[in-house]
């Protein structure tokens, strides 16, 4: 029997490849595909960040920036957008909300910063270290960039516009954190009725391993597809290259 694969564009023209993926394999293209990296910012990835200042463990983050970087060269040379999120606010903090915002509360970077006033104003905002993306990733000109104020990169931000305006229709997901704005995007993609694959190898998770398991399961099961980064390289780089 013929194994399923989903079409996230049928109606496509162009030329297409199929990504094997759980629970069905997906096919993708460059016109109708974006690569989303989350918060690959020093304040996630880097000693001395917020993350790390906060007490998570921020060493196995390094793993995922190679991954990440050729995840984007084979995206790229196809033509497929890539999109950079940056989390954060603006450097007073007004977009961080006031104590009737549950982001005032629960966000662990202004929790930081307020148990530790020599830490005021370093934490993801704009125009500071924290909020830059890290440097080994090689950010290209024609890239988008996308600044967002909560885990969800589709509550107050740009990117459904962004998307939508390119035609597109599949998100693969790389990034930190999987289980905090990995997976609150990719869940508020599928309610925008976007289809979400994670890369399982290009994202890092805060919290223990049980967590990264859940979400993996949660994508799987409920919100989208889970591949890896060798069958993204392998299917993506089959597209003809971008024509310059
Ligand atoms: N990028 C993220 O997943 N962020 C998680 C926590 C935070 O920003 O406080």
């Amino acid at each position: 029997m013929n194994e399923p694969i989903i079409d996230p564009a049928p109606s496509r023209s162009g030329p297409s490849v199929v990504l094997p993926a759980r629970p069905e394999a997906i096919r993708l293209d460059a016109a109708t595909t974006a690569v989303i990296i989350v918060d690959m910012q020093n304040a996630y990835a880097s000693k001395g960040g917020y993350v790390d200042e906060a007490g998570f463990d921020v060493g196995p983050a390094a793993s995922v920036i190679p991954k990440i970087a050729q995840v984007v060269d084979v995206a790229r040379a196809a033509g497929m957008p890539v999109v950079y999120l940056q989390n954060g606010w603006d450097s007073n903090y007004v977009e961080a909300g006031t104590p009737l915002s549950p982001n005032w509360h629960k966000s662990n970077a202004l929790k930081t910063m307020r148990a530790r006033p020599a830490l005021a104003g370093q934490f993801l905002a704009r125009g500071g270290w924290d909020y830059e993306l890290v440097d080994r990733l090689n950010v290209h000109e024609g890239d988008l960039r996308v600044h967002k104020p909560r885990y969800s990169a589709f509550f107050n931000s740009q990117l459904d516009s962004v998307l939508r305006a390119r035609g597109i229709r599949a998100l693969i997901f790389t990034g930190i954190a999987t289980n905090v704005c990995v997976e609150s995007t990719l869940r508020d993609g599928f309610h925008l009725e976007y289809f979400g694959v994670l890369l399982e190898d290009a994202v890092h998770h805060l919290g223990p391993d049980f967590i990264r398991q859940a979400s993996l399961y949660n994508v799987e099961k409920f919100f989208g597809w889970v591949s890896n980064v060798a069958d993204f390289c392998t299917a993506v780089g089959q597209l003809p290259p971008k024509e310059p």
